[in-house]
């Protein structure tokens, strides 16, 4: 990492709007050049604010935002540099696309205003070059509003790129689009980024959209960032309740600390129903501190009689309902007033109301602080609880 030259560095940046507590609280980032970066929280959680104030659409409270060598921002001294100058490209979710300019004239328009002067060839040449990148030669001449959305986010994506920008800021540029065409132009944008290997600002309340685009993603709640990792760190190894829960497809249930546990241990905890577990801790934990324990449905055996074994937890519990997903069944299990969520494979059928053995492994249950500022009640049942399949 050292020897990398860091393309954006982004620290202590703060934008809170006034007479509100909305907006991003210090955050800290640096980019290596070519990242995918994604911002990645709830609606509200300050993605887009953090992303304006990086264009240079907003006026940061405190912090500085660097390009390289090239200070954006400094709440220190002073400087700020307009948006005009700061080379980036940016896509957003309402595509702003001009309906009464044909796709070449919307795609040339930040060559047309810009302050360097292109000669017509030279436009010719970097809006055919776009569009090429784009998949869309062929329709220059075509108004905007002869256009399918898809389409229009292409067009949006060529105008972006046309000034060969040092900076690409998406804002949920794909969410107008319907789930087939999203899942195309996912892949179609993560490839488009890394050939112009252009540092990218990806904004998105959708998990799998940031799993499967992203070189690292933040996640943010409540304005902070709360954990910042590549996709399988995330994934794997959520920093807390929040970004487990947030994360999905993972069961989030509440629990008490039975004794003090040092970092990278085992350590035992009790659920609501009094029922002790053992658990991962990747943290330090304190007797009697409430928790939140993260287990993957995938992780979870199911059995009319228990099977034991060293190491593996094992808690009676009642089946509650059952979804058939074809290669799997999802049940939903009672363990003495908490829901588990299991997918087993569906050779495994269980009746609604029969009693199983719910075993897993010491290690697939990770011991997790629950974040600051949220309830750690609210984890272990409703909505929070809920597991995508
Ligand atoms: N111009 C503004 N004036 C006052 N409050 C604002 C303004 N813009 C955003 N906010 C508030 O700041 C908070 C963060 O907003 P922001 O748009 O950054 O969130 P987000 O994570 O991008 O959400 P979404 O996914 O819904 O777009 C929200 O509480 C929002 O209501």
């Amino acid at each position: 990492m050292k020897n990398v030259q860091p393309s954006l560095t982004v620290s202590g940046l703060s934008k809170i709007y006034l007479g509100t507590t909305g907006g991003v609280r210090q955050a800290d980032f640096e980019l290596k050049n070519g990242t995918f970066f994604t911002l990645l929280g709830p609606s509200g959680c300050g993605k887009t604010t953090t992303l304006r104030c990086i264009a240079g659409l907003e006026t940061p409270n405190t912090g500085a935002i660097r390009l390289g060598a090239t200070t954006f921002f400094d709440a220190g001294t002073g400087q700020h540099i307009p948006l005009n100058r700061r080379n980036i490209g940016m896509v957003f979710q309402s595509y702003a696309i001009w309906p009464h300019l044909t796709v070449f004239e919307n795609v040339a328009f930040p060559l047309r205003v810009g302050r360097e002067k292109y000669t017509s060839t030279q436009v010719k040449e970097m809006v055919e070059k776009a569009l090429a990148s784009v998949d869309l030669m062929g329709f220059e001449s075509r108004s905007a509003t002869q256009l399918s959305g898809g389409q229009q986010q292409r067009v949006a994506l060529a105008r972006a790129i046309v000034k060969t920008p040092s900076l690409l800021l998406l804002d949920e540029p794909l969410s107008n689009l319907d789930a087939l065409l999203r899942d195309e132009m996912r892949a179609e944008l993560k490839s488009l980024q890394a050939r112009l290997g252009v540092t990218t600002i990806y904004v998105t309340h959708d998990q799998a959209e940031a799993l499967e685009m992203s070189d690292l993603i933040a996640v943010m709640n409540k304005g902070l960032i709360v954990q910042m990792g590549t996709p399988q760190d995330i994934y794997f190894r959520p920093a807390n309740g929040f970004v487990a829960s947030f994360m999905g497809s993972t069961n989030v249930i509440q629990a008490k600390v039975d004794a003090d546990v040092p970092e990278d241990a085992f350590g035992s905890v009790t659920l609501a129903s009094g029922r002790k577990i053992a658990c991962r801790f990747t943290r330090s934990m304190k007797a009697g501190e409430t928790i939140v324990v993260s287990i993957r449905p995938e992780n979870i055996a199911l059995s009319l009689t228990p099977n034991g074994g060293q190491n593996v937890n094992q808690i009676q519990g009642t089946i509650k309902s059952a979804g058939f997903l074809g290669h799997l069944i999802r049940y939903e299990i009672d363990i003495g007033g908490q829901l588990l969520h299991a997918n087993v494979g569906s050779h495994d059928v269980f009746e609604k109301g029969s009693s199983v053995s719910v075993e897993f492994d010491f290690q697939n249950a990770l011991a997790l602080t629950v974040d600051e500022g949220d309830d750690a009640a609210e984890f272990g049942r409703g909505r929070r609880n809920q597991v995508a399949a």
